[in-house]
């Protein structure tokens, strides 16, 4: 499981509940997982098929998300597709009922859609689970109904012994048991984490809609797209949609429109856009809401007071998916809470209209609060806080509180007197002396308090009426959807109390409208994200250069981004270009060893990143290999060696021969690094292996001394297809042209065995090197050492190209082999009278063998080798992604 996650997501360890869930799943057990958004709910279902080998189906109701999350998928190597009415590609379903993918995302439609042999012949193939994404779409009481997620438990006929997964983000426990009986789990294992999205600062602005307002709003959403930060702007309207958007694009500012009133071209237009970062801003309607799975939204807006603490939850939740410090600012406006009508109008009985109400409430309720935002917002979800968050604005506020006890008493009384049986508007007006003839019909101007509270506007007291709501002063109840509000039990003590001892003190703290509209100025609303708990590149303590590399970084992000036509985010998250801005790791090995940094980013854009952080790093005058992380094991400097460009033998070679060429044959002689890797080494498109070899060959050709023996036995050149090259070219009478040779050769013979031979032959090395006497064979020619045991004999020199350095493949000390192929063997080999020496092979084989090793374990087993020797061997099966590192411990991938 471990190594699925490093390998393909880049990730050492796994999130709270993620190794259990993943576990029970590879059991068979149904399971039903109920946790935060970007808690990781998705790698619960991608990590089984990576380990099992068969295919994971995932229901997903929105065609964007699955989209998404295919692309992200494909840049981690993981095989993926989805089917959908959108899908062009024709094979797609006949590959998937192959089991072709790893991971087949489908929409509940297709999925009750498919006909059984489909199901058949994949689950031949081999099913591994079934997922459930957004499992609240089943109930009716979840904000996001889908009729189609009801029939899903049809698939539990037709996919028998497949363990069901369900997932959500927002379940009460009423939603839960309606997922958990509509698609018939079996005994399912229940998983609900916290709710707290600590990475995510909340606050309120009141707010007059004005044209000055959107101008305030249109500055705020300039800052943050100024650095690279994508907003999502939610309005409740369409008109409001399309202000704000030209407000935006009118500052000059590139912003993306979304409505339901759209074509469904341009939403995936403008969808497109914002996930590929064209566009920093999207303003959109709630239409743009479950489908967003850009991990990097740094700031949600909502303009207008959602209709539901629910959805406000889900929709401020599509920020910091990535777990960086990220806003959630909500801008109301006291006529928003005037739309309950409006939200009612779609339901279809009392309850649904009750429920809908009571949600809209809550929601009301969160934007009057001067208390801590968090707390009640988890407290919704039934869960507690121990403390106040200071991560919101309520929290983070300078404390604006005062005894409002005469106010309080004033308020209270007065809704008392009028019966209960209005709302807060009817007796505010009393305390402001109003003479309406629904007052004064009722007598409610011959009240004491009539009149007494004209030093405030009515929106000051209703901010206080809120407040008093808040904190159990006073009750609001909802019958249809009229609202009244009540003194509560909580409330009455009070009046009793301030009438007995006069000036009880009722200190509270005031809310954000309540000092606005005393000021009668616009508030200092502070933001926090600087929560102690968050990371930001502040906390993080970043230099001003190193922030500046950080924003190169992004770009170069973007750059290859824009180059394969993907979003950035599916190259990599930001919190892994921060390390890399952090770390400025020099080598593969280095960048491996990072967070995020998964095996298809190694070999596709390492090459890249290493080149623009040493060159960057070098501009800025900042030092490589920066290690507040985990170093690699030790520095030494034949692992630094690797590190670097390598320095020429030969001071004029780079003139002569140009520094592709010195680098890959420095690459290959001294660091042993085989074709392929050179073919990979710093670069974000990889050159052939050809282009490799031939690199090599021209600098040999140039008087580079290679190791002949290792290069014939990689490119698989052995003696007799040396002799056969020979012949061939007495045949054709000319070395000038290589095809004609070719032609002479079997097919097996290839254009790099010819390339070589003719190097070798050129530079008069023939004899020595093709040579059947294994006891005077040697190939190291500029060594000029006769040494056998430098060199290998012909017979060694098979045609296996793929054969590895330091294999011993159980020979070691057969009588039948040649003494100087034993001595090779037990240079590199695994024991020798009491003491073994470290290979890769070794190696491995011991990481596999134990549940972790820590490194002087290693150093201690091969008492045969040199510590640097281990520690290279390490270090070079970590950046080949055979062995990870976690908590100090070497692990098999
Ligand atoms: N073990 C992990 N270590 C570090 N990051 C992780 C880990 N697991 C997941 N993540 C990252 O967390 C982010 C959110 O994960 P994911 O998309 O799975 O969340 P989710 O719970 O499915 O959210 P939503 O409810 O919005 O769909 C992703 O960027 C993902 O790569």
């Amino acid at each position: 499981m471990e190594a699925a996650l490093k390998g393909y997501f880049g990730y050492s360890s796994f999130r709270p509940y993620q190794r259990e869930i993943i576990q029970k799943v590879l059991d068979g057990r149904d399971c039903l997982v109920v946790m935060a958004t970007g808690s990781g709910k998705s790698i619960c279902y991608q990590i089984p098929p990576l380990v099992t080998k068969k295919t994971a189906v995932v229901v997903s109701p929105l065609l964007s998300l699955m989209q998404d999350q295919v692309m992200s998928l494909k840049q981690k190597g993981v095989k993926s597709e989805y089917l959908g009415s959108t899908q062009t590609n024709s094979s797609a379903f006949n590959e998937a009922e192959k089991g072709m993918f790893d991971v087949l995302y489908m929409t509940p439609e297709k999925a009750i859609s498919l006909p059984s042999r489909f199901w058949n012949n994949l689950q031949a193939a081999g099913i591994c689970l079934l997922a459930v994404d957004e499992a609240h779409c089943i109930s009716e009481w979840g904000h996001d109904f889908r009729m189609e997620y009801k029939e899903l438990h049809l698939l539990r006929g037709l996919l028998v012994g497949v363990p069901f997964v369900a997932l959500t983000a927002t379940a009460t426990e009423r939603v839960r048991r309606d997922i958990s009986t509509s698609l018939v789990l079996c005994n399912p294992h229940v998983v609900v984490g916290s709710f707290d999205r600590h990475n995510l600062f909340y606050g309120v602005k009141s707010c007059n809609r004005s044209i000055s307002f959107i101008n305030e709003l249109v500055k705020d959403v300039s800052k943050r797209s100024a650095v690279g930060e994508s907003t999502i702007v939610y309005c409740t309207t369409i008109r409001e949609t399309e202000q704000v958007h030209e407000a935006l694009v009118t500052a000059g500012i590139k912003s993306g429109i979304y409505h339901g009133k759209m074509g469904s071209r341009a939403r995936e237009e403008s969808h497109r856009s914002f996930i590929r970062d064209e566009v920093r801003v999207m303003v959109a309607t709630i239409a743009f809401g479950m489908g967003i799975d850009k991990p990097d939204v740094r700031c949600i807006i909502h303009y207008g007071c959602p209709k539901s603490l629910e959805s406000y939850y889900q929709e401020s939740g599509r920020c910091g998916r990535d777990a960086l410090s990220s806003v959630c600012w909500l801008y109301y406006q006291r006529s928003d809470f005037t739309k309950a009508d409006f939200y009612c109008a779609d339901a279809k009985n009392g309850t649904q209209r009750k429920a809908i109400m009571d949600s809209f409430m809550a929601a009301q309720k969160y934007c009057l609060l001067a208390t801590c935002r968090r707390r009640f917002l988890l407290q919704y979800f039934g869960e507690e806080l121990n403390s106040d968050c200071g991560n919101c604005d309520n929290c983070t506020a300078v404390k604006n509180v005062r005894d409002l006890s005469k106010e309080t008493f004033l308020l209270l009384s007065c809704i008392k007197s009028c019966g209960g049986r209005w709302g807060l508007n009817l007796p505010i007006d009393v305390l402001r002396g109003s003479r309406a003839k629904k007052i004064v019909d009722n007598n409610y101007d011959k009240l004491q308090m009539h009149g007494r509270g004209k030093d405030y506007s009515p929106n000051w007291w209703k901010a206080l009426g809120g407040l008093l709501i808040a904190h159990d002063y006073l009750k609001e109840t909802v019958r249809d959807t009229f609202r009244f509000v009540s003194v509560s039990p909580k409330g009455v003590k009070f009046l009793s109390a301030a009438d007995k001892i006069d000036g009880t003190p009722l200190v509270l703290q005031l809310t954000a409208e309540m000092i606005d509209l005393e000021e009668h100025g616009s508030s200092q609303h502070k933001e926090g994200g600087g929560s102690n708990l968050v990371p930001t590149l502040e906390s993080e303590k970043f230099s001003e250069d190193e922030s500046k590399l950080y924003q190169m970084l992004l770009n170069v992000r973007m750059e290859l981004a824009q180059d394969i036509g993907t979003a950035p985010y599916a190259i990599c998250g930001d919190q892994t270009i921060r390390n890399f801005a952090k770390m400025r790791p020099s080598t593969g090995a280095r960048l491996s060893n990072i967070d995020g940094v998964n095996q298809h980013f190694v070999s596709r854009f390492s090459g890249t990143f290493i080149q623009n952080i040493t060159q960057l790093s070098k501009e800025l005058n900042l030092p490589l290999d920066n290690s507040p992380l985990p170093p690699p094991p030790t520095i030494n400097p034949a692992v630094e060696n690797i590190a670097g460009v390598p320095k020429p033998v030969q001071n004029n070679l780079p003139g002569i021969l140009g520094d592709a060429k010195v680098t890959a044959w420095e690459l290959w002689q001294k660091q042993e690094f085989s074709f392929l890797k050179i073919a990979y080494f710093r670069r974000a498109v990889p050159i052939k292996e050809q282009t490799v070899i031939a690199y090599i060959l021209d600098a040999a050709r140039e008087g580079c001394e290679l190791d002949w023996s290792r290069f014939c036995r990689e490119v698989g050149l052995t003696p007799e297809i040396a002799s056969g090259i020979r012949l061939a070219i007495a045949k054709v009478g000319s070395r000038d042209k290589l095809k004609p040779i070719k032609e002479e050769l079997p097919e097996n013979v290839t254009y790099d065995m010819i390339k070589t031979f003719l190097t070798i032959e050129g530079r008069g090395l023939s004899e020595q090197i093709f040579s059947n006497a294994p006891a005077s064979s040697h190939a190291s020619e500029a060594s000029g050492n006769d040494n056998p045991a430098d060199g290998v004999t012909a017979d060694a020199c098979d045609a296996n190209p793929s054969a590895k350095r330091g294999q011993t493949d159980g020979m070691v000390g057969s009588a039948e082999e040649p003494a100087m192929k034993l001595q090779k063997i037990e240079e590199h080999g695994v024991e020798s009278s009491g003491t073994t020496s470290a290979t890769e092979e070794s190696v491995l084989e011991l990481v596999a063998s134990r549940d972790g090793v820590l490194l002087d374990d290693v150093v201690k087993h091969f008492n045969g080798s040199k510590r640097e020797s281990v520690v290279e061997i390490l270090v070079s099966l970590e950046s080949e992604f055979e062995i990870y590192k976690k908590n100090g411990k070497f692990m098999i991938m």
